[in-house]
Parts: structure tokens; C-alpha cells; sequence
């Protein structure tokens, strides 16, 4: 489950009963549990967290999916978390309103309900196709006065997946997202339900609508996919959920049929209940790997997990001050590049992010326009000068100094390649990150307590170009050690 997500510690649901009355007449012996089979006691369930955590009220039609809430709560995390980490490096950061869509809401329509809950300055449109759906989740927006937050449109079969997109060409949004129908036909559903990819215990109220589509999941992705294609940066980040590991290969091929580079797959766990997500985006915004890549793949999707935005460099026997210091004067003498450094990072945080311990507070941040750090850039550049036969009129090429002409917003929209650097205890290790080698390891770590072992942390944060990210840790890692 994500770090945030407030069911992490299971649920006890004798306190929830006394929070929410009708419940305790579903809690069974000996362990106070429910019974997942029963569809009644599921929904109570639902309907008993959304009440307590979130003060939401919610009615379900009794032949639609009732949503489990730690899942879901699941997915608009990890958009919090995209959100967040995509705005890190903007001036106007994470706190102006950020505009999702959701497409088939559903009866519930709990995926806006709960994000505009979390976050008073999300807003989404929602799309959804079954009219009973649509009913239900419009009730559900207006029981809960979020009318002005949340608009709904009306889908038809033939409508683009991506409707809401299509139909205000001049809006921008930050993310979609999506629960798509996950299966192809009832044969379909049948045989996923032998192999337990629904979990043994739950029972599902779907309906047809709702679980089937032609093509299943995957072919549904492939069609957002497309439409994306010509919808481009107008939406940062396109995302969705998959049930079926089989999909996560099916749509990473539909992203190489298309030359999509940047996409990110992350993996939603709830008891026995597995589920992927993935998301792609037009924009140079890298997403850091706790975001970006599932932690533990399973190996039948190992080799479709992206490449890392983050690689661990380990020094050894170091105080945190002195590789502070030297990761300064290595940054200070590389040419025609701009840092932030941790002072501006600390005025940025505010309440907004509080509890979001995504982005550390203490590094650098650097804007670079141009490689003029690989040795071929430095030859480049000894050569000019040597051809110039002497250094006036070539001041832009002389050793660096940090630009302090244009605004951080034109440095940030200039620049080719953006990566944050962090100072990192040994011990950290939230994600399974690239590890460079520990080159120049030699001797015993030292026993004073203020040289310990540390990792320098590159996370690629801007860029089009993977090797101008990768060239720029060598040669800080490089110079560090
Ligand atoms: C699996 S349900 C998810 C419902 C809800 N989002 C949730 O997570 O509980 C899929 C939803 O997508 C809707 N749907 C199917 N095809 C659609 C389309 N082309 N456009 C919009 N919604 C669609 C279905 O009616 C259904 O409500």
C-alpha cells in the first residue's frame, strides 16, 4: 500500500462500528472481521470508511461495483504524488488549482470525491457512459456539494475515450485517470475468477458495463493512447489503472509502437488484491523512481519497467558537511549551468505539502541548458579558445558563473536538463534505485560519528535527452569521490 495511505494497518472494525453504526450488525466471530462474500456488508463497509475518514456520503445502486476504498485511495495518491513531483520544479509550485479528469466515474464517482476531500484545490471533469452511473454519480457529487469542483459529461460508445479533453480544446489538465472495464467478454471474467486475479474473498457487483469492453483493458488503454497522441502536453500526465498483469506488457508495447519514452508503472496492493497503474506524458517532466517504477516487479514484467530518472552514487566515510561543500564547488565549476540551492527549496514548503515527505528539503537543484561538462563539451570548448587566440569576446564560454540575468521561470523553461541533488544517509533506500559502483572505495569507514557513509542522490527532474542526465552524474559522481 502507499506510505499514505491511512488502511496500511488493516482496519479494526469494532471501532468503525461504534463510529458507524450499521455496520456492527455485519461484524462476524471470532475475529470481528465482514464478511468480503456479502455484497450487503461490503458496501455498509465502504459506505462506514468514506463516512469516518472522509465525511463523505455515498448511495450505490445496488447493481453496480461498490468500490473498495484503501485501492482507491491507492490511486489518488500516487497522482498527489505525480502532481507534486511534476510542479517541484515550476516557480508557481504546488499550489494553485490542479485540474484532473476522470474517465467512467462510475456509480460512486469516488475517485473525485475523495480527491477533492484530500485536496481543496483539485477540480475535475469526469466522464462516464452507463446512465445509471451517471444518475448515481451525479447524486453523489451533489449530496457532497462539490457541484463547483467536479462537472460530469456523457459519454456514448462512440465518443472519443478521452471526451473530456476533445471537448474544451482550450483547457489544460494535469492528469487523467482511469478504472477501465478490465475484461474482454464473460468468458473472460469467468476465467480470471478461476485464476483468483478478483481475490478469493471479495465478491464484485458489477455490471457488464462496468467489467467489459471490447478488446479488455488493454485494447481500452491503446485507445486513450492514441487519442493522446493528438492531444499531446495539453494534459500532463495520462494514467490508468490495469487488473491484469498480462496488460502492463500489452500497453508498454502500445508506448513503443508510438515512440512514448516517458511513461511510469506503479503497482497498488490491497490485501490479496493486486493492481497496476501506468501513466504517460508528452512533457520533458521526469518523475522520480519511487513514482515512476514498481519497487518489486514481478519478473513477467521486469524488463518493462522504465529506466531509472534516479541513481544512488555511495561516498564513503564522510562528514555530510564536507560532501555538502564539495558537491557546491564541483557544481559551481561546471559552466553555463544554474542551481538552486536548499535555502529557496525550504521557502517553498507550505502546509500544502505537509505530510508529503516526497521531496526533501536540503539539495540543489540544477537547470542546464547544453552539456558543457563531458570531456568532449570541455574539448569543444579549449579548442574555440584556442582558436579565438585569445578569451575577449568569449565570455559566455569562460568558467562558470551562475546566471542571475533571467527570472528562475525563463532558466527553468530554457533548460534542456533538470536534476535534484540530495544528500542521502546510507541507510535510505525507499525505492530500488540505480546503484552506481562504489568506485574509489578503499579503506575502513571511518568510526567518528560525524563521517558516515552517504549516497549523493541524481534524480532527473526535466529533459528529453537521457544521456545529458546520465553524462552530468558521471561527472559529478566522478569528481565527488
Ligand atoms: C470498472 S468501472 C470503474 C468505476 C469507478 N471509476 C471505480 O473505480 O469504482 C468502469 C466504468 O467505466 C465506464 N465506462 C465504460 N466505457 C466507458 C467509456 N468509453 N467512457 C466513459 N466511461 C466508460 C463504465 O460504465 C464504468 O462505470
Amino acid at each position: 500500500m502507499h506510505p499514505r495511505n491511512i488502511y496500511r494497518d488493516g482496519t479494526d472494525f469494532v471501532q468503525l462500528s461504534i463510529v458507524y453504526p450499521p455496520l456492527s450488525k455485519y461484524l462476524i466471530e471470532p475475529h470481528k472481521t465482514i464478511d468480503f462474500g456479502d455484497q450487503n456488508a461490503q458496501r455498509c463497509l465502504t459506505e462506514a470508511l468514506l463516512h469516518r475518514d472522509f465525511k463523505l456520503k455515498i448511495q450505490l445502486p445496488l447493481d453496480r461495483l461498490c468500490p473498495p476504498v484503501p485501492n482507491r485511495l491507492n490511486y489518488i495518491l500516487w497522482l498527489q504524488d505525480i502532481n507534486l513531483a511534476s510542479r517541484y520544479i515550476e516557480e508557481h509550485g504546488p499550489y494553485t488549482i490542479v485540474q484532473g479528469i476522470d474517465i467512467g466515474t462510475g456509480a460512486s464517482a469516488i475517485y473525485p470525491l475523495l480527491a477533492c476531500t484530500l485536496k481543496k484545490s483539485w477540480k475535475f471533469v469526469v466522464s462516464e457512459i452507463d446512465p445509471i452511473s451517471l444518475e448515481s454519480a451525479q447524486q453523489n457529487i451533489s449530496i457532497n456539494e462539490l457541484d463547483d469542483r467536479i462537472h460530469i459529461v456523457q459519454c456514448n460508445a462512440t465518443s472519443p475515450v478521452l471526451l473530456p479533453l476533445v471537448l474544451d480544446e482550450d483547457k489544460r489538465f494535469d492528469f487523467t485517470m482511469c478504472n477501465p472495464p478490465f475484461y474482454s467478454s464473460f468468458e473472460d471474467v469467468s476465467q480470471s475468477a478461476e485464476a483468483k486475479q478478483y481475490g478469493p474473498n471479495a465478491v464484485c457487483t458489477g455490471a457488464a458495463i462496468e467489467m467489459i469492453t471490447v478488446g479488455g483493458e488493454s485494447a481500452f488503454v491503446g485507445k486513450m493512447v492514441k487519442e493522446s497522441l493528438g492531444i499531446q502536453e495539453r494534459c500532463r500526465w495520462y494514467t490508468s489503472m490495469l487488473g491484469k498483469l498480462s496488460s502492463v506488457a500489452e500497453v508498454v508495447d502500445i508506448f513503443t509502437t508510438y515512440s512514448i519514452d516517458n511513461y511510469i508503472i506503479t503497482e497498488f496492493v490491497q490485501g490479496q488484491t493486486r493492481r497496476w497503474a501506468v501513466g504517460w506524458s508528452f512533457s520533458d517532466i521526469r518523475l522520480p523512481d519511487s513514482i515512476s517504477r514498481l519497487q518489486k516487479p514481478n519478473p513477467v514484467i521486469s524488463k518493462y519497467v522504465p529506466a531509472h530518472n534516479t541513481i544512488l552514487q555511495p561516498v564513503v566515510s564522510i562528514s555530510r558537511e564536507v560532501l555538502y561543500e564539495t558537491l557546491s564547488t564541483i557544481l559551481s565549476s561546471i559552466g553555463k549551468i544554474y542551481i538552486r540551492f536548499p535555502n529557496d527549496f525550504n521557502e517553498r514548503s507550505t502546509s500544502e505539502m505537509k505530510g508529503i515527505d516526497l521531496e526533501p528539503s536540503d539539495g540543489f537543484l540544477v537547470f542546464a541548458q547544453e552539456d558543457t561538462w563531458s570531456r568532449s563539451a570541455r574539448r569543444r570548448q579549449k579548442r574555440l579558445l584556442d582558436d579565438s587566440g585569445a578569451r575577449s569576446g568569449l565570455d559566455s564560454l569562460s568558467p562558470p558563473t551562475l546566471t542571475t540575468m533571467y527570472s528562475e521561470e525563463v532558466i527553468s523553461s530554457r533548460s534542456t536538463m533538470t536534476c535534484s541533488i540530495h544528500i542521502r544517509d546510507s541507510t535510505f533506500r525507499n525505492v530500488d534505485v540505480a546503484m552506481r559502483d562504489a568506485a574509489g572505495k578503499h579503506g575502513k569507514p571511518s568510526l567518528s560519528v560525524s563521517k558516515q557513509d552517504l549516497n549523493v542522490e541524481f534524480t532527473w527532474r526535466k529533459g528529453r535527452d537521457r544521456r545529458l542526465f546520465e553524462s552530468f552524474c558521471s561527472h559529478v559522481s566522478r569528481n565527488s569521490m
